[in-house]
C-alpha cells in the first residue's frame, strides 16, 4: 500500500521516515514550497537529532518522495495520514482549518477506496467531521474509512519515540480499516489500543494534559519547597520511585512550553466547557504554568535589588527545551519578554535557534561573548552543552557572578564553590 503524508512538519516528516524504515513507499505532501524543495534535496528544514541522516538515506534510496501537487498525491496513494497543524484558536479550542482544507481536497481528488488517518492532535468528534468534509469535497461517491491514530513523539527525541512508542492507538468504526492500519504497524513491539475514534482522540488530549499536570504539580510544590528550603529534586526522586507515580515529567523548571502542551491543555479545557463538564484541575494546571515565569522573574528581581532597569542579563537557551529549534511557547522567550518589559539589556545564546536582534536584545555566537559584563546569567533551556561550561572563565567575564538556573540542570554545590551566587527552582 502506498502511503501519503500530508504536512511535512515535525510529525509528518518523522512519521513518513519511520514508515520508510518499516519498508513502505511514502510520499510527503506540503503546500510550503521551501520545505518541499529542502526535503527533495534530502535536507531537513528543522532541527531534530538523527532525522537528517534518515531523510538523506531514504531520499537517496527513493523510498520517499516529496511534492506539493495535492491532486496527484491523493490519487496515487491508498493510505493518507493527515499531519497538518492544529493551532490554538482565539477561544482556546483547536483550529481545524488546515484539517478541513485537507479533507476537502482528499474528497475532491479521491478516485478509489482510501483510508484517511488523522495523526494531528484533534478534538473529540473530528473523525466525524473529517468524514463529513471528505463527502462535501467529493464530486462522485467513492468509499473511504477514517481512522484516528494520534502521535505521541516528543521533539528532540522524535525518531526514537516514533520508532519505539509505548503504545499505538487506533480508533475507527471500521474493522477493515483498523486491521489495515494494525498491519502497517506490524514490527512495532508495543501494545496496540483499538477503540472508537472519539476515545482515541480523547486519549491524546488526556495524555498530554496528564503530563502537563505532573509538571505543574511539581512546579507549584517547588515554590512551597523553595520557601521551606527543601530540595525539590530530592522530592521528585523520592516520589518518582513509587511506581504508581513514576519518575518522568517531575523536573521542576520555568513551566512547560512547546507547540503542544499549552495548546492541547487549553483545547481539552474548551472541550470540557462546551460539554458542560468543566475540568477545573486543568484550569489550575494552566494557571500554575503561567505563574511559574512570574515566580522566576520575581526571584531575579529580589536578588538584583528589586529593580531590573538597565541591568544586563545573559540568557542561555531559547528553544522550549533542549535538542529542538522550536521556540513555540518557549518559557525562555516568555521570560525574555518580561525582562525586556522591565527594560533589561538582554544578551542571548542558543546552539541552534537564531532570533532577530532588537534595541535591547542581542544574540551572540559564543557563550563567553554572551556573558561578558552581565549582571546575571539565566539558564533558559537545558541544552547539554551548558552543563560543562568553563565556569571559572564565565565568572571572570561577568560583571557579578549571579546565576539563575531555570532548569535545575547545574550542580549547585560545584557552582557555589566557584564563588557564584546560585539560585535554581527550589534547588537547595
Ligand atoms: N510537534 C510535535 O512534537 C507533535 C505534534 N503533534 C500534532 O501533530 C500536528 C502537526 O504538528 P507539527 O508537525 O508540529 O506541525 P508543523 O506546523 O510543524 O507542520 C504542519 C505542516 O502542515 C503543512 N500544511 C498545512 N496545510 C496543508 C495542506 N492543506 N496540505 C499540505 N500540507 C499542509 C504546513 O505547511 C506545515 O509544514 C499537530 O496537530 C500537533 O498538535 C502530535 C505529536 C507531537
Ligand atoms: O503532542 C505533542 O506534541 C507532544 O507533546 C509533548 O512533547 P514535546 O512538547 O515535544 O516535549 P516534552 O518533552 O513533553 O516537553 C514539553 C515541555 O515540558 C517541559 N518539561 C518536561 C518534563 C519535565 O519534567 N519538566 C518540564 O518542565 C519541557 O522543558 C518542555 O518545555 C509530549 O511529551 C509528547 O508525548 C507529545 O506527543
Amino acid at each position: 500500500m502506498r502511503i501519503l503524508i500530508v504536512g511535512t512538519g515535525y510529525v509528518g516528516t518523522t512519521t513518513g521516515l519511520v514508515f520508510c524504515e518499516m519498508g513502505h513507499q511514502v510520499t510527503g505532501l506540503d503546500l510550503d514550497e521551501n520545505k518541499i524543495k529542502a526535503l527533495q534535496a534530502g535536507k531537513l528544514h528543522f532541527y531534530e537529532p538523527g532525522l537528517d541522516e534518515l531523510l538523506s538515506k531514504h531520499v537517496t534510496a527513493q523510498h520517499i518522495e516529496f511534492t506539493k501537487k495535492t491532486k496527484k498525491a491523493v490519487k496515487e496513494n491508498d493510505i493518507i495520514f493527515i499531519c497538518v497543524g492544529t493551532p490554538q484558536g482565539a477561544d482556546g479550542s483547536a483550529d481545524l482549518t488546515y484539517v478541513k482544507n485537507v479533507a476537502h481536497s482528499i474528497g475532491k481528488y479521491m478516485n478509489k477506496y482510501k483510508i484517511i488517518v488523522t495523526k494531528s492532535t484533534v478534538p473529540v468528534g473530528t473523525a466525524e467531521l473529517v468524514t463529513k468534509w471528505i463527502k462535501e469535497g467529493q464530486e462522485e461517491q467513492v468509499p473511504f474509512d477514517v481512522v484516528s491514530n494520534p502521535e505521541f513523539l516528543r521533539e528532540g527525541s522524535a525518531l526514537q519515540d516514533a520508532l519505539n512508542p509505548d503504545r499505538i492507538v487506533i480508533g475507527s468504526t471500521s474493522e477493515t480499516a483498523r486491521a489495515i492500519i494494525r498491519e502497517m504497524y506490524r514490527g512495532f513491539h508495543c501494545p496496540i489500543v483499538e477503540t472508537n475514534p472519539n476515545a482515541s482522540e480523547m486519549i491524546k488530549y488526556a495524555a498530554n494534559s496528564f503530563l502537563a499536570m505532573k509538571i505543574s504539580f511539581i512546579n507549584e510544590l517547588a515554590r512551597l519547597c523553595d520557601g521551606l528550603s527543601i530540595n525539590i529534586n530530592d522530592v521528585s526522586t523520592g516520589i518518582g520511585l513509587d511506581t504508581r507515580i513514576g519518575p518522568q515529567f517531575l523536573r521542576a523548571g520555568m513551566g512547560y512550553g512547546g507547540s503542544c502542551f499549552p495548546k492541547d491543555v487549553n483545547a481539552l479545557i474548551q472541550i470540557a466547557k462546551e460539554s458542560g463538564q468543566p475540568l477545573s484541575i486543568l484550569e489550575s494546571v494552566v494557571q500554575v504554568n503561567e505563574e511559574q515565569t512570574i515566580f522566576f522573574i520575581e526571584k531575579i528581581k529580589q536578588t538584583l535589588g528589586g529593580n531590573l532597569l538597565n541591568k544586563k542579563i545573559a540568557v542561555l537557551g531559547l528553544s522550549f527545551k533542549a535538542n529542538t529549534d522550536d521556540t513555540r511557547e518557549s518559557p525562555s522567550l516568555h521570560l525574555i519578554d518580561r525582562l525586556l518589559a522591565e527594560q533589561v539589556q538582554v544578551r542571548v545564546h542558543d546552539p541552534v535557534v537564531k532570533i532577530a536582534a532588537g534595541p535591547s536584545i542581542v544574540q551572540f555566537q559564543k557563550v563567553e561573548e554572551t556573558v561578558a559584563g552581565a549582571d546575571a546569567l539565566v539558564i533558559g533551556t537545558d541544552w547539554d552543552e551548558y552543563k560543562n561550561l568553563d565556569w571559572v572563565r564565565i565568572k571572570q567575564l561577568m560583571n557579578q557572578p549571579i546565576l539563575f538556573d531555570g532548569r535545575n540542570m547545574l550542580d549547585k554545590r560545584k557552582i557555589e564553590n566557584l564563588g557564584f551566587h546560585y539560585w535554581g527552582i527550589a534547588n537547595h
